[in-house]
């Protein structure tokens, strides 16, 4: 497994590039460490894909380079770079059988045939697929098929990186969610170097130690899920991130007051004094706050705004209440058991979980 350094990476598909608009990827330095699980997360477009190939070899980038370990590999086709890759659609043997489908990487290397059986009954094992190993692959369904595959790149040892380009699309949806946490069991057995493209945040979030959140070829803020959640560095990130994502009101500071105005009217917010001052004046503000952190009752809460809950769905697990603040609709998260009507109603910002973005970065 090797450690992954980006240096000053950027990629246009264009002969001539001009402006900004012109790059699938701007540049971009970053360092992935030696075993870690890296989820590449955007939306369809952002560059996932283009920032994968240039990893594994398939495009060479326009500038800047890429190491594994320290040793330069941007000029290196993807056979020299000792990677395994798992794609959207099985790439398997079909005359095989299951065990010759997961041994093939290995006799590949000429692994001894001792250690080829030992390990591919360990990623057996993890994959559930013990039972199958000496069927024709010829014969399974698409789910069992992209398993093998999955199968087949975890099996090498001693590759620099594996690499997931949206691995669970052709999964059906509940054996989906097995895999999805079967993955994050595997690299922590098997300690292996991984990256995984996807659009869906809840893959990336329940499968990757680091997760890369990219839009329009750029990287927005690279974390924990935890961080991704609770400290939102753009607001695309809060956006992105969260169902539903995080409330984001456009706001001025308002002059001499301790709060913020949005739609004219201000609201006494208990934010920091300092972080107010830094935000007045610069362009573009925007007050953010997860559903999760909003506060809402129909009683008067100390610090809290008066609003208009207009609705209140009771989801099984949890509820969500939405009101109006200004021309603005805001959704607070509940607990299932929440006591909430429509109509009058408060809502509180804790200071903690109450952001302030100027140009959609993060005001701190
Ligand atoms: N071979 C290519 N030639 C020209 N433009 C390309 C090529 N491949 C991708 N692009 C463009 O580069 C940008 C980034 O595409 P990329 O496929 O990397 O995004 P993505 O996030 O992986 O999207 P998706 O999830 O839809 O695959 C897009 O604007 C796309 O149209």
């Amino acid at each position: 497994m090797a450690r992954i350094e980006l240096d000053e990476l950027a990629h246009a598909y264009m002969p001539d590039p001009q402006e900004p608009e012109d790059y699938a990827l701007k540049p971009m330095t970053m360092t992935w460490q030696d075993g870690g699980a890296y989820a590449l997360l955007g939306p369809s477009g952002c560059g996932k894909s283009t920032l994968l190939n240039i990893i594994s070899g398939l495009v060479r980038p326009s500038h800047g380079r890429v190491l594994f370990d320290g040793e330069e590999v941007t000029n290196l086709p993807t056979e020299a770079r000792n990677i395994a890759q798992v794609f959207q659609f099985p790439v398997i043997y079909d005359t095989m059988t299951v065990h010759d489908n997961l041994a093939f990487p290995l006799r590949n290397r000429r692994v001894p045939e001792s250690e080829v059986r030992t390990r591919v009954a360990q990623v057996a094992e993890l994959l559930e697929l013990t039972g199958d190993l000496k069927n024709r692959a010829s014969g399974l369904s698409a789910d069992m098929k992209q398993k093998i595959s999955l199968g087949r790149g975890l099996v090498r040892k001693d590759v620099a990186a594996i690499l997931f380009d949206e691995p669970l699309t052709v999964i059906d949806p509940h054996l989906k969610w097995q895999l999805r946490s079967k993955l994050k069991q595997i690299h922590y057995e098997l300690k292996l170097s991984l990256i995984y493209v996807t659009h869906d945040q809840v893959e990336a979030l329940t499968f990757a130690d680091q997760v890369v959140l990219m839009e329009g070829g750029e990287v927005v803020q690279a974390g924990t899920p935890q961080a991704l959640f609770e400290e939102p560095e753009h607001v695309f990130v809060g956006y992105f991130i969260g169902s539903p994502g995080m409330n984001l009101l456009p706001c001025a500071v308002a002059p001499g007051a301790q709060g913020v105005q949005v739609d004219g009217q201000t609201y006494e917010l208990p934010l920091n004094p300092d972080r107010l001052e830094r935000a007045r004046g610069r362009g573009n503000l925007t007050l953010g706050i997860r559903p999760e952190f909003l506060g809402c009752s129909n009683s008067p809460q100390p610090g809290a705004v008066q609003a208009d809950i207009t609705r209140v769905e009771d989801l099984g697990n949890y509820k969500i209440a939405t009101a109006v603040m200004g021309q603005h609709t805001v959704k607070a998260k509940l607990a299932e058991d929440a006591a909430i009507l429509t109509g009058p109603g408060y809502l509180s910002f804790p200071p903690e979980h109450t952001k302030l973005y100027a140009n959609s970065r993060i005001v701190r």
